[in-house]
């Protein structure tokens, strides 16, 4: 569904240049629900701005289905925006009508969509568990409702793909595992592609496979081990201890994977090289069951200097 490689996007204003994104690398399977990670500034909302049609990319490649984002004509970026993407925010408040009840707000999107399914509307309004509002008006629900409405409506014009940025990022944590819930539940109702931004460990932990972002590449992909999967609440309970050691590298019940792009780069997280003491250089040691990094030895240096 996505392929990304070697994904570019700079900013550029006055005679400032800002590298967003530089070379990131993704794949992402139809079908798959995705959480995306990484620390602030690192090109998590630039990424799915540009997956969103929002943004246009500056180099590589960007294929979502057979749309090429890179190639479109304006037209048919507003076609794809409007066809196949559907977008939650952590504040909705720019797609949403406060005076209109939660049916009519899902109904009004449909209509700007093209065309309206009362019947799947109302599906819908099910799906995000909001039947019993449905006939309320927006400013009367709480903002985790609105926050449901908000999936509701995202889901409008039946998209293929849903990006979420930050979408429990201004709601109690009880709502935030509802809303996610909600969203495993639409994966597997419609079969969406679902990629969800997070800062949330708790969250990201409720997903197959988190892919971590530093400094506008895809750098590490933790990937939950085959026992794990379908156990989310178990999850949500080691949240705290996993929000401690993300930074760490590990992940509970994840494996980590580096990624390798097609000239062979990886990134080392920063984390690893400070341990280790890495600094320009590592000992690549290669056997039958894998490549071992080693940092270079004080002695390697001096031995290097003595034989030249
Ligand atoms: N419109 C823009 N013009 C110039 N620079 C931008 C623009 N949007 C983002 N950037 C810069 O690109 C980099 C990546 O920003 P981005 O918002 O994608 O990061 P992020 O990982 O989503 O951060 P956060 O978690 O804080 O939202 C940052 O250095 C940011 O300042």
């Amino acid at each position: 569904m996505i392929q990304c490689e070697g994904l570019v996007k700079i900013f550029k204003s006055d005679d400032v240049e800002v590298v967003a994104l530089q070379g990131l690398n993704l794949q992402v399977n139809a079908g798959e629900m995705i959480a995306i990670i990484g620390n602030s500034g690192s090109g998590k909302s630039t990424l799915l701005n540009v997956l969103g049609g929002l943004d246009v990319p500056t180099a590589g490649k960007a294929l979502i289905g057979d749309w090429d984002l890179l190639q479109m004509t304006e037209k048919e970026r507003v076609f794809y925006k409007q066809r196949t993407v559907g977008f939650i925010w952590q504040n909705n408040s720019r797609n949403l009508l406060p005076y209109l009840t939660v049916l009519e707000n899902v109904e009004t999107a449909m209509m700007v969509a093209g065309r309206i399914d009362e019947m799947y509307a109302k599906q819908l309004i099910e799906w995000v568990g909001l039947t019993h509002r449905s006939g309320n008006k927006l400013v009367q629900l709480s903002g985790g409702e609105q926050q449901r409405t908000a999936i509701a409506i995202s889901l409008a014009n039946r998209p293929s793909l849903l990006l979420a940025d930050e979408p429990t990022g201004s709601v109690d944590a009880g709502t935030a595992d509802t809303i996610m819930g909600i969203f495993r539940k639409l994966n597997e109702e419609t079969g969406v592609t679902i990629v969800i931004v997070t800062h949330d460990m708790g969250l990201a932990g409720k997903v197959d496979r988190v892919v971590a972002i530093r400094d506008g590449m895809t750098s590490s992909e933790l990937i939950k081990r085959e026992a794990e999967r379908g156990q989310e609440g178990k999850a949500a309970e080691d949240s705290a201890n996993e929000a401690a050691e993300v930074s760490a590298g590990a992940f509970r019940d994840y494996e980590e994977y580096a990624v390798v792009d097609r000239f062979g780069r990886l990134q080392i997280p920063a984390e690893y090289r400070e341990r280790l003491a890495i600094r320009d250089k590592v000992k690549l040691i290669i056997d039958d069951t894998g490549i071992r990094l080693e940092p270079q030895a004080a002695g390697d240096a001096t031995e290097r200097r003595d034989s030249s």
